[in-house]
Parts: C-alpha cells; sequence; structure tokens
C-alpha cells in the first residue's frame, strides 16, 4: 500500500501526518519535545491562555515549538463564549501570524462540551475573518453540517470529553458524521489509547488529535511512538479495505472431502 501520496490536505495544505498533538500537560519542555519527535507529527496546537509552569521553564517552551518545524495551531481552550474566543483568535493570528485556528467554545464546565451555538456564531465571524478554522465539536450532525456550510473546510468532532481518555463513545453519530460529510474529519480529545486512535482511523476518520494520553503517560514519548504507529496502522486498513462482519462463521481453510478414511469395526 502507498502511504506516500496520502497526506491530509487541510485548506488545501497537504499535511504527511494525520497526528495532530497538544503540548500541555508534559512534566518538562524536554519531555515534550521528546514526545513531539516521537509522534513525528506535522501540527501543534497550543493555547494561548496557557500557564506557563512555575519553573520559569516558559522560553523553552517556546524554543522548543518553534525549532519543531510543526505548523502551530493556536486554540481558543478556555474560552467560554464566541467573543472571548474570537478575541483569543485575532491575538492568536497576530502573536503567530498565522490564520490558522482551533476553535474551542466551551459550554459546560463538567464535561468541557462544546457550546455549539457559540460555536458556530464564532465559527462564522472567523471565517468571515479570512481564518482557517478547526472547530472543536460534538458529534451531533446537524451542527457539523452548519459549520461545514458556514465555511469550515475540516471539523474536529469529539470521541469522549476532554481528558477522559474514554475512546469512541458513540460510534453510531461518528459512523453517521463519516457517511454523511465529505470533509476531513479530526477526532479531537477524550483517546486514552492508541487502539481507540486506531479504530478511529480505521473507520474512516482522517486524523486523530490528542493531548493528555500522551502528556500523561509515564513514559510520553514512547505513548506518542505508540499513537503515531497505530494511527498510520488505522489508516492503511482504511485503505486497504476492512472485511465486512458477518454473523455466521465461514471457513478460512476450505478443506475437499474427508480427511480420513474410518473403517467401519
Ligand atoms: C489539546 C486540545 O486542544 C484539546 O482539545 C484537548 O486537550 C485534547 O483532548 P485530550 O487531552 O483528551 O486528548
Amino acid at each position: 500500500m502507498n502511504t506516500r501520496n496520502d497526506a491530509l490536505v487541510l485548506y488545501g495544505e497537504a499535511f504527511t501526518s494525520r497526528f495532530l498533538l497538544g503540548t500541555a500537560l508534559y512534566p518538562s519542555p524536554r519531555v515534550m519535545q521528546e514526545a513531539i519527535a516521537a509522534a513525528g507529527c506535522d501540527m501543534l496546537t497550543l493555547g494561548l491562555r496557557r500557564q506557563n509552569p512555575a519553573g520559569g521553564d516558559g522560553d523553552a517552551f517556546w524554543q522548543i515549538l518553534r525549532e519543531s518545524g510543526c505548523r502551530l495551531l493556536p486554540n481558543t481552550a478556555g474560552c467560554r463564549s464566541a467573543r472571548e474566543a474570537i478575541t483569543l483568535a485575532e491575538m492568536s493570528r497576530e502573536l503567530f501570524d498565522t490564520p490558522w485556528i482551533k476553535l474551542e467554545v466551551i459550554g459546560d464546565d463538567y464535561n468541557l462540551q462544546p457550546d455549539p451555538f457559540g460555536l458556530l456564531e464564532a465559527a462564522r465571524e472567523l471565517i468571515d475573518q479570512g481564518f482557517k478554522v478547526l472547530p472543536y465539536c460534538t458529534d451531533d450532525l446537524v451542527l457539523c453540517q452548519r459549520l461545514h456550510e458556514a465555511g469550515c473546510q475540516a471539523l474536529m468532532p469529539w470521541g469522549a470529553p476532554i481528558g477522559t481518555g474514554r475512546g469512541l463513545m458513540n460510534r453510531y453519530a461518528l459512523r453517521t458524521l463519516r457517511e454523511r460529510l465529505d470533509v476531513p474529519l479530526i477526532i479531537d480529545a477524550g483517546l486514552g489509547a492508541p487502539s481507540q486512535a486506531a479504530e478511529a482511523m480505521e473507520m474512516g476518520f482522517d486524523g486523530v488529535l490528542l493531548n493528555t494520553a500522551v502528556a500523561r503517560a509515564r513514559r510520553p514519548a514512547q505513548m506518542a511512538g505508540a499513537f503515531a504507529r497505530a494511527i498510520e496502522a488505522g489508516r492503511e486498513a482504511h485503505r486497504a479495505g476492512l472485511m465486512e462482519q458477518r454473523q455466521t462463521a465461514s471457513p478460512s481453510t476450505p478443506t475437499l472431502g474427508q480427511p480420513f478414511w474410518h473403517s467401519k469395526p
């Protein structure tokens, strides 16, 4: 299977890797750097409202991001209204000199669920302003259709609430999205294990964004590598064509006749 020409295309730009990595929660900038290298990703998301760790390692953090060679995808994590998210996106554009934005408008503090109304409002405005918006959304079909109609050329439905590691909670809704929408779909948030990322890719999703499962692993770089391989394997399986599940058994070794002659006593 030729995977070289299998780029992820977002807003007309091709990315080799389908693994997008978050930059929060690592025990140190050095550990984050090792994880980025092991992930082999092309895109890193970072929060503008990120608090610098007490150790005064803020400079190291920014330097590692600059030197990673990855496209930086600022996010509006922590915003709770469309206005707040729009303002933060505008600041990110100036600070990072990029029109890319991962748009988050949180509607509920308990499960950090995106606010669909605020998200759509902010997406419309930012698309009008020329941003390349990647909205972090729920798996609601109509919301995703509206975001696409608003001009979002890629969508990021959640697998599960941020930081829960529960994997693909609503497979029916996610399959429906995949079947109904002809737009890059990236599973964002809630993945806890490489097998869950592989499953998303096998289902035909175009990429995976995650943070906690890698940053909080005992060995983040090792976990990043495991996710990278799982994402590639899942993608390759999807392209190869997975078999249909069957209800009844079907012998995988067809045989002819009887193996032995039984002589009657
Ligand atoms: C990093 C980011 O932008 C978030 O959407 C989120 O943190 C990802 O979710 P997990 O931390 O659950 O992987």
